[in-house]
């Protein structure tokens, strides 16, 4: 299957979708119910329901302090909800701590944190994988077993690596990348675990605009290689042509769903845009360069 004839199943799929907030998918893989977070008197969160689609790129967005980032946390484990539960898989995973989330196939990226920095990126990679030989008391004790462990998840790290173009930065400091670089490696560490849903965390925060369009298209090659894509980010621009289905978070709710053309014309999502940052333009695409733009433009035509 070509990379078009993925991204028109994918869009296909969606197209009995209603665009309601908490619409219905087809094949859910994750879904939410009655999710509230609050922090003192102030609710960063209030969803009533939230489906997200098996196999597509669903992008969360939202004004400033819309609750994506909490809803996030809630989902991955990495914050405990007032009330709510939801599943993944059809299990239930609320109340699960962030390991075992990981460990289901739920899996999120990490911002490069200051200690991170100061380890190569093979180590980032080797930090990542779900059987650390560190962690493995059994494998510390058998010298040969634990080589061949730590063969070969050097092996899948360089591989996943050389994919996202990094592997001749194997030995250097995760500090020393780009920011662009930098993003590529917190996807490639969460690849680390096989996951069935990548959760990404502003994926195109800090990214050099020239090297945004090798972003998009190391994210949509994990779609059409049958992985779930759910992304946070809070801008609008590269958003429209990444994403197959779009959910609008304001003040903790949903307040949007649809696909990236008819969301961006809703008025709710106008309003809790405008309501936030006066001056923002839903279809500015300064983000991206004019080359990028117009074979982005050109992809979009086609579906
Ligand atoms: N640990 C916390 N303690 C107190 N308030 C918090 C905490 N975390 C988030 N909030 C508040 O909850 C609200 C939602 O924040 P959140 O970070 O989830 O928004 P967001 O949509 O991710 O915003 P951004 O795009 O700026 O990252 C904000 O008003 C924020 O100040």
């Amino acid at each position: 299957m070509s990379v078009d004839d993925t991204t028109t199943a994918a869009a296909e799929v969606l197209r009995s979708v209603e665009h309601v907030p908490g619409a219905a998918k087809p094949n859910p893989l994750v879904v939410a119910d009655h999710v509230t977070r609050k922090f003192g008197g102030m609710t960063a969160v209030d969803v009533d329901h939230l489906e997200v689609q098996e196999g597509v790129i669903t992008a969360l967005i939202g004004p400033n302090g819309a609750g994506k980032t909490t809803l996030f946390n809630l989902l991955t484990g990495f914050d405990r909800p007032n009330t709510g539960e939801w599943s993944f898989q059809g299990r239930s995973l609320s109340g699960k701590s962030g390991a075992a989330v990981a460990k289901a196939g739920m899996v999120r990226t990490f911002q490069l944190t200051k200690a991170l920095s100061r380890l190569t990126v093979l180590q980032n990679m080797l930090l990542a994988s779900p059987s650390n030989p560190g962690e493995k008391l059994a494998l510390s004790w058998l010298p040969f077993l634990w080589k061949k462990h730590e063969a070969e998840t050097t092996a899948k790290a360089m591989e996943i690596l050389a994919r996202f173009k990094l592997d001749t930065k194997a030995a250097d400091y995760a500090g020393s990348l780009s920011g662009g670089q930098r993003k590529l490696l917190e996807m490639a560490r969460a690849l680390m675990t096989d996951p069935t849903i990548i959760m990404l965390d502003e994926p195109m925060a800090g990214v050099n605009p020239a090297l945004v369009q090798s972003l998009l298209g190391h994210v949509q090659a994990l779609r059409d290689e049958g992985m779930t894509v759910l992304f946070v980010e809070h801008d609008m621009h590269a958003v429209r042509h990444i994403s197959d289905w779009v959910v609008v978070m304001a003040e903790g709710r949903i307040v949007a769903e649809g696909p990236p053309g008819s969301v961006m014309k809703d008025q709710a999502v106008v309003d809790a845009y405008l309501g936030a940052h006066h001056d923002t333009d839903l279809g500015d695409d300064a983000l991206l360069d004019p080359e990028v733009l117009a074979r982005l433009e050109a992809e979009e035509e086609k579906r």
